[in-house]
């Protein structure tokens, strides 16, 4: 196997690679090969990492917004002239095949990319006095130390996706990867320093001990804002530790996306939509198709189409040619997943194609079609996060919104129709905080991500991500007139 460049594997606080009496293994999902020993570090090291971001901050808001866009551009462009390394990295910690990789990679830069250019919009606003003798406005000011807690399944842009808009708006970041995915974190950060971010600004603290490291961010009065993306129940926790400090907190967390296809949709589209969005990354997405809610009238040809699709797809390590469907990231998510299933078959629902583990053996598990789901099954109520598609039929419009928003979640939805009136009555009325419309992959760093209900708070990219990281302050003139 090529070997792996740009690995680190210390921590990096305030500009210097820190090391830690103990290490933690970092393995490749798709044969559990080792492929680096990383510094496990605590609540101490963490405490260390807040100080140098508070110590760093004045100067680095001080930087005017172009100059910070400068030094974030230089970044994205290193980040883009090392696709390569950078994507074989993710591959071997993460297990995504090569292709989705690279992808990410760009994808990941495209945060850096956009709030290089956001950062000279951090526009404030005068305003109409309300009194001859005053004058009113209100400044954007960087809000301070930030921390960010990152997932491991996109080990770069759910982190630049934090760190760009921070960064951009004058902040200072504190950067928690998850332990399954620490390379790619520390691979990026060497490339922020040959950029010119300064010591201090990004740091990243590598652990085991997510809980500690946690508890040490949320608790620290000179963190200001706390950026987190993962599952529910762990934003839950961070919520509530959060509110000793009162942080401002942006929350990207889990999701069960309806994916509706109505009797009037082009079917080729609705099953290339679907496949887009319910088998990338493995099903391991927070805005993956979860449950395909389909017509009566069209569900046959769907279910059908889909199968034989599915059952095309080449699994496999994410190096091996061809191959879309790479390992879970870990045993814990493939129990997971292979109970789901079995629940659901046990309770009645059929498999159309997969169904059980890959005879690859490991973390790898059949693409899988499922008919005769139904909405009491677990699998439907839960996010799934693995390549897992259960189809449920419906009759009219009115039940396929109502199955659709039956759930604690509203992260991303799809729904696939020709009918324009049917495509806004339905958009309007389902509760989620993207809504796909004959389309399956919706994500960019233009638009706003971000969900309602139990799937979080605040907006991550876009014009609306630079906010997250301001504090907006009034200014009122008086013994002007
Ligand atoms: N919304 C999303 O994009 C994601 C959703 N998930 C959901 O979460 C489920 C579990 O996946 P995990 O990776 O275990 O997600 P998780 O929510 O447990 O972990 C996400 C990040 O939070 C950290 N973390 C965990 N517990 C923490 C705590 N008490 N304090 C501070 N940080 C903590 C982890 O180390 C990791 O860096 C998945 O099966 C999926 O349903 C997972 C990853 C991403
Ligand atoms: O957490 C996730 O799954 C990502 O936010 C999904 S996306 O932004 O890469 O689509």
């Amino acid at each position: 196997m090529t070997a792996l460049n740009l690995v680190e594997t210390e921590a990096f606080i305030d500009g210097l690679w820190i090391g830690g009496e103990a290490t933690f293994d970092v393995t490749n999902p798709a044969d559990g090969a080792l492929i680096a020993r990383v510094a496990d570090l605590g609540a101490g090291e963490t405490r260390i990492a807040i100080e140098a971001a508070h110590r760093a901050f004045p100067a680095w808001a001080a930087r005017t917004a172009k100059e910070r866009g400068a030094i974030l551009r230089r970044w994205s462009d290193l980040m883009l002239a090392h696709a390569d390394d950078l994507a074989r990295l993710m591959t071997a910690e993460q297990g995504k095949p090569l292709a989705e990789s690279k992808g990410e990679v760009s994808y990941g830069a495209s945060f850096i990319d956009w709030f290089a250019e956001e950062a000279k919009r951090g526009y404030g606003h005068t305003i109409p006095t309300p009194d001859p003798k005053k004058r009113l406005a209100s400044i954007k000011q960087p809000i301070g130390v930030c921390a960010a807690i990152a997932p491991w399944n996109f080990p770069i842009a759910m982190i630049t996706r934090k760190v760009g808009p921070a960064l951009a708006a004058g902040c200072t970041v504190v950067v928690k990867p998850a332990a399954e995915t620490p390379l790619c974190a520390l691979a990026i950060a060497r490339l922020a320093v040959e950029a010119g971010v300064p010591a201090g600004v990004l740091n990243v603290v590598t652990g085991t001990d997510a809980s500690a490291i946690g508890k040490a961010l949320c608790e620290d009065g000179r963190v200001r804002k706390l950026s987190f993306t993962g599952s529910t129940p762990v934003g839950k926790v961070l919520y509530g530790q959060c509110a000793g400090t009162m942080k401002k907190l942006s929350l990207e967390l889990g999701g069960n996306a309806p994916f509706i296809v109505f009797d009037d949709a082009d079917l080729e589209a609705a099953v290339d939509g679907a496949i887009a969005s319910k088998y990338r990354n493995t099903g391991q997405t927070c805005v993956c198709a979860n449950r395909l809610i389909v017509q009566a009238g069209i569900h046959d040809a769907f279910a059908k189409r889909l199968a034989e699709k599915v059952a095309a797809m080449k699994v496999g390590p994410g190096t091996g040619e061809g191959v879309v469907i790479g390992p879970l990231i870990n045993d814990k998510a493939i129990v997971k997943v292979e109970a789901l299933v079995k629940e659901a078959v046990a309770a009645g629902a059929r498999v159309e194609v997969g169904g059980e583990r890959h005879e690859l053996g490991g973390l790898f598990y059949q693409p899988t079609v499922l008919t005769g789901a139904s909405p009491d099954m677990r699998l439907f109520n839960e996010e799934i996060f693995g390549p897992v598609a259960p189809i449920v039929k419906f009759e009219t419009e009115d039940e396929a919104v109502a199955l659709a928003n039956a759930t604690p979640f509203g992260l991303a939805a799809y729904f696939y129709s020709r009918d324009v009136g049917r495509c806004w009555r339905v958009a309007e009325a389902i509760e989620a905080g993207m809504v796909g419309i004959n389309e399956g992959l919706i994500s960019t760093e233009v638009a706003p991500f971000g969900g309602v209900k139990e799937s979080g708070l605040g907006r991550e990219g876009s014009s609306e991500g630079l906010d997250e990281y301001f504090e907006t302050k009034y200014l009122c003139f008086g013994g002007v007139g």
